[in-house]
């Protein structure tokens, strides 16, 4: 599918689309300490990457060597020791929902909220009207393929549907970027699969530009525009893999040699000793 990088409004010129476009993300000399009781623990050494406008990178790298650090930095939630982080131009100090989505790897659900109200809360803490709250959650509900299923609460969906809700909550207030940290990894590997998929048709409507991290290499490679491999901690980027599969992505790209190479690269970068 042809991804177009600019477009405008909800009901936009562009047929199909959905949503703003996304923006670029500029991560500049990033470093972090953390100090705990153990002392000082350097998380992060000397972080540069550059995400394009609408581009989908995915972020790799051995257990704790700080990707969810770097991806909580990005959107706010935790200050970094040194350095800068830029989204659309502007630095990120705090938490700014207008620019920045996020869907964790658990879906966080209220659960004494419906689907549908769990969409909305975003807007509803800005005050948006109810009217234009519900009809906002609504185009979302069904941009994630779950209209029918506004009425359900959490404990009624499964594990797949309640990370699209996430998705359509991260995606609800338009923000030009959305930030995913392991959104599918509670997920069986068949609905993990399917999910990829269904983000990469998501991504394709909206222009989001999208920061991904997973332990799973095939979803890297397959979701990907661009990988970043990152070293054991303290996290560097050791590595950039330009994904030049096209798209869209199909299962059966996964058994070829081409995908095989690019999954191969990583492991080789990851599985590197200290
Ligand atoms: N609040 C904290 N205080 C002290 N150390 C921390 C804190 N948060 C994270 N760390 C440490 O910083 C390092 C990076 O953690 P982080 O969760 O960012 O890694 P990660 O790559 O996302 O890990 P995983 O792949 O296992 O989810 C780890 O060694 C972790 O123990």
């Amino acid at each position: 599918m042809q991804h177009v990088a600019n477009m405008s409004g909800v009901t936009g010129a562009v047929p199909g689309r959905v949503g703003g476009a996304g923006a670029s993300v500029e991560v500049a000399g990033v470093s972090h300490v953390y100090s705990g009781r153990d002392g000082q623990v350097p998380a992060l050494e000397d972080i540069d990457l550059s995400v394009g406008a609408g581009r989908f990178t995915v972020i790799v790298g051995p257990s704790g060597c700080g990707k969810t650090s770097l991806l909580m930095m990005m959107a706010g939630l935790r200050r970094q020791t040194e350095g800068t982080i830029l989204c659309a131009g502007r630095p990120i100090l705090d938490p700014d929902p207008e620019r920045v989505g996020v869907v964790f790897q658990e879906a966080s659900l209220f659960p004494w909220q419906t689907a549908i109200e769990n969409i909305e809360f975003p807007l509803a803490l800005r005050h948006v009207p109810a009217a234009e709250r519900r009809r906002r959650a609504e185009s979302m509900l069904k941009l994630v393929g779950l209209d029918g299923f506004a009425g359900r609460y959490p404990h009624e969906l499964s594990g797949g549907m309640k990370q699209r809700v996430s998705i359509a909550r991260g995606l609800v207030q338009d923000p030009p970027v959305l930030l995913m940290d392991e959104p599918f990894a509670a997920l069986d590997e068949q609905t993990r699969m399917t999910m990829g998929h269904e983000l990469l048709r998501i991504w394709s409507q909206t222009s989001k530009t999208v920061v991904f991290i997973t332990h799973s290499l095939t979803e890297a490679v397959y979701l990907a525009d661009e990988v970043l491999v990152m070293s054991a901690r303290p996290g560097r980027i050791i590595d950039r893999i330009e994904v030049d599969l096209p798209r869209p992505r199909t299962y059966e790209m996964m058994a070829t040699d081409r995908f095989g190479r690019l999954r191969e690269r990583i492991w080789q970068q990851i599985r590197k000793p200290d």
